[in-house]
């Protein structure tokens, strides 16, 4: 059995991505691969796939745009297991707003029973570093990068809060769907990226 794992690269943080779940995957001596994957028929054959950080507005629109967000939406619903990472988190979600700019209209994946407030601790100079702890998923002390990071600020009845950070709701799960305020592909720990290799792996069993 091989893991087919892929970060999706419409637009983000990729590279660092790929390389943390490559180091997931040796640690966890898994054969698997993980490559950058953009179109439909790419993330058709994935057996996990990594959002990424960057625009959501944008990865919202392109990945409309070019039919991949359809595509992600199926397997997502048949049970792919996927890590939404900051913008990867707010297109996961199924309601969010700007805490600078209000309303926006963009494209949603409506996947978790969220309500996201993007940039809710400010714009790219107020980005700031914190420990936080995914005790449930036995990560007591994870180091948190936050950039221009959204907070929940509703969770649905069937998702379970993994973090907190002041208060701020920073990290959820549903199921095969992990979502994260902070980006945890620019810190060396990779505990979260073994975690969702593993339930990748979970998954294909
Ligand atoms: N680092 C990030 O992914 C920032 C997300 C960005 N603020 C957005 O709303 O899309």
């Amino acid at each position: 059995m091989s893991l087919d794992v892929g970060v999706l690269s419409i637009q983000g943080d990729v590279q660092e991505n790929i390389l943390s779940a490559k180091a997931a995957i040796d640690e966890l001596g898994i054969d698997g691969k993980v490559r950058s994957v953009k179109t439909p028929e790419d993330i058709s054959q994935l057996d996990g796939l990594i959002i990424p950080g960057g625009e959501s507005t944008t990865i919202g629109q392109l990945s409309l745009v070019n039919g991949s967000l359809k595509v992600l939406k199926e397997k997502i619903e048949n049970g792919m297991p996927v890590l939404g990472i900051c913008a990867g988190m707010i297109i996961l979600s199924n309601t969010a707003s700007d805490r600078i700019v209000g309303k926006t209209d963009q494209p949603l994946l409506n996947i978790l029973d969220i309500k996201l407030e993007r940039n809710s601790f400010g714009r790219q100079k107020e980005s700031f570093e914190a420990d936080v702890s995914l005790d449930s998923i036995n990560i007591p002390k994870f180091n948190g990068v936050f950039i221009r990071a959204p907070s929940v600020s509703d969770v649905g009845s069937d998702v379970e809060i993994l973090a907190k950070f002041n208060d701020r709701v920073v990290a959820v799960k549903k199921g095969n769907v992990i979502g994260t305020a902070f980006h945890p592909e620019l810190t060396k720990d990779i505990s979260l990226h073994k975690y969702f290799i593993n339930l990748v792996k979970s998954f294909k069993n």
